[in-house]
């Protein structure tokens, strides 16, 4: 059974195509990882899932998703509001989609979900603001309130890209416990073919907003059969290369 399921989903701006005809499927319980350049059309891929596109973006094409789906964005420290604690957050998100809990049992979900997204001393850290948290502490907070939805899909655009790379591997680890843990699909978008290929079993290129190739993730890698994602692959294995050689200086 499909999660999502994507067919000829086309997004335009005016007289500009920004996404064309793109098509794929998500069975429940996949990981799908969509990469590209900056640009290809990965976000707008999402957002139109999502049903959160920008106002002046039209989409044409069909998107079935009988599943609850929650997103978790690049930049957490501008997702959060910084006027409510981040427990009020989690546990507002939680009650919207239980509504007949009590505000004491949607705060003791908070914390819960604090526990399970590996936020120390979770019941303390419900009365943090977020500005007196760290970057990767912000995902996680993000990614509990993503949670609190009891998703079967969780969309994450470059959840990792503002975190330096030792946070960035924790978070990658966390998704793939949850995932697991909790049979949850996944689409995790990235410009960063290494970080996708961590957390998925199949990809999707993208390029100007058309579907490249796509596979699971051990054959595109191993027999690419394009071009441009040979190039992908070369440049993310000489960006690699560059980090180790900063590293070891
Ligand atoms: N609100 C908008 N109005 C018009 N065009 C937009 C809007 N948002 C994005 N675009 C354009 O749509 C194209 C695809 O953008 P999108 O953000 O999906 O790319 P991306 O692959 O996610 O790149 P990045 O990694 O830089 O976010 C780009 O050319 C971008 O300029």
């Amino acid at each position: 059974m499909n999660a999502l399921s994507v067919s000829g989903l086309t997004l335009t701006c005016g007289d500009t195509t920004l996404v064309d005809d793109l098509s794929f499927e998500l069975p429940a319980g996949a990981t799908l990882g969509i990469v590209g350049e900056s640009g290809s059309g990965k976000s707008l891929t999402l957002r139109s899932v999502m049903g959160i596109l920008p106002e002046a973006v039209t989409r044409h094409g069909e998107i079935r998703c009988e599943a609850r789906t929650a997103m978790v964005f690049q930049e957490p420290a501008t997702a959060l509001n910084p006027t409510m604690r981040v427990g009020d957050l989690v546990a507002r998100t939680w009650r919207r989609h239980h509504p007949d809990t009590s505000a004491r049992e949607a705060r003791a979900a908070a914390a819960e979900l604090f526990d399970q997204v590996g936020i120390d001393d979770a019941v303390r850290r419900l009365r943090a603001w977020p500005h007196e948290l760290s970057g990767g502490m912000r995902q996680r907070v993000m990614i509990a309130a993503a949670l609190a939805t009891d998703p079967d899909v969780l969309l994450c655009d470059e959840p990792t890209t503002a975190l330096d790379v030792r946070v960035q591997a924790q978070i990658l680890q966390l998704l793939r416990d949850l995932v697991s843990e909790r049979g949850m699909a996944m689409v995790f978008v990235s410009h960063d073919l290494a970080v996708v290929a961590s957390v998925c079993s199949q990809i999707l290129v993208m390029r100007h907003g058309r579907l490249v190739e796509s596979g699971p993730m051990d054959r595109v890698l191993a027999v690419p059969q394009e071009q441009y994602t040979r190039d992908l692959l070369a440049a993310n294995l000489a960006r690699r290369l560059a980090d180790r050689e900063g590293v070891l200086r």
